[in-house]
């Protein structure tokens, strides 16, 4: 057990427990808290596959955890739920008043420019840091499935097409597939990454999907009454490009579902059968 790594909870839920975390981050430099699920079949010794779930703007690890009813499909299946934070936070993070930058929104990137690139490196958090440190700590093996909602979406499919040999599949409820094209993306990628739009094409998928070469298999499911549709979502860009591709994309419509956990919580289920059909 790393000496870093401090327990905040851990409660029993579905013959698992889910548990909090806290530890010091050399990625964001700052405290970072997750949640994490461990399946009751860790109880034999067993070391399990592991689904990341990234969290959409204002969320903490708390919001997937209480809302999405997840633990009991991943303790069914075998699945550890690793749910990281949505950015650094904290006295000395910086922050912006607005609800979709700064803390609550880090859009699961690497900011270049200040004031955000000290703490704002929540890509290498994702990717490297976080999985490493689970993998050390924990009875959970490198087979990983990586899934989210909205922003965290986003980060979802870009993370997993920026490593296919890392995850064997990802999913997305709602998410931002073409941040460079609408407001949300193209507010913060000018804030984090700066003006220079060539920088922005590493974390849009859209662009990421027309440039792979290794596919990884998604689902993708989207509320057909979501009020972010139109304006910030647009999954059919998505859709275009996998076509273009042929690239292995489920992308599922939803008629009447908005954007809330109570769209996330009816489709669940679907994504985390969808990812123990691709993990050992
Ligand atoms: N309704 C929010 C927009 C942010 C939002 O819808 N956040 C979604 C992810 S993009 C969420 O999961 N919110 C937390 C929750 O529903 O528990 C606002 O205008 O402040």
């Amino acid at each position: 057990m790393t000496a870093a790594l401090e327990r905040i909870s851990s409660q029993r839920a579905f013959g698992g427990w889910h548990q909090r975390w806290r530890h010091e981050s050399t990625a964001t430099r700052c405290a970072m808290t997750f949640g994490l699920y461990l399946p009751p079949q860790v109880e034999d010794g067993a070391r399990v596959p592991v689904v990341y779930w990234l969290s959409g703007l204002t969320c903490t690890d708390e919001n997937f955890a209480t809302k999405a009813g997840a633990q009991r499909v991943a303790a069914e299946l075998g699945l550890a739920l690793v749910l990281p934070d949505t950015s650094p936070r904290g006295e000395g993070v910086p922050d912006a008043e607005r609800y979709d930058l700064g803390q609550g929104a880090s859009f699961y990137v690497n900011a270049t420019q200040a004031p955000w690139a000290t703490h704002f490196r929540m890509y290498d958090y994702v990717v490297d840091e976080l999985p490493t440190l689970v993998e050390a700590n924990f009875p959970v093996s490198d087979a990983r499935a990586i899934a989210g909602h909205s922003m965290g979406g986003h980060g979802a499919l870009m993370v997993a097409l920026r490593n296919p040999e890392r995850y064997r599949s990802a999913s997305a409820l709602a998410p931002v597939v073409n941040p460079m094209q609408v407001p949300w993306g193209r507010e913060a990628f000018a804030q984090y990454l700066g003006a220079d739009e060539a920088a922005w094409q590493r974390y849009d998928s859209c662009a990421l999907l027309r440039a792979a070469t290794v596919p990884v298999p998604m689902l993708v499911d989207q509320g057909g009454a979501d009020a972010f549709l139109d304006t910030q979502l647009q999954p059919d860009a998505l859709r275009q490009a996998a076509t273009e591709r042929d690239w292995p994309l489920t992308l599922r419509m939803q008629p009447d579902y908005d954007h809330s956990y109570y769209f996330v919580a009816s489709f669940i289920e679907d994504h985390l059968r969808f990812h123990a059909r691709h993990l050992p």
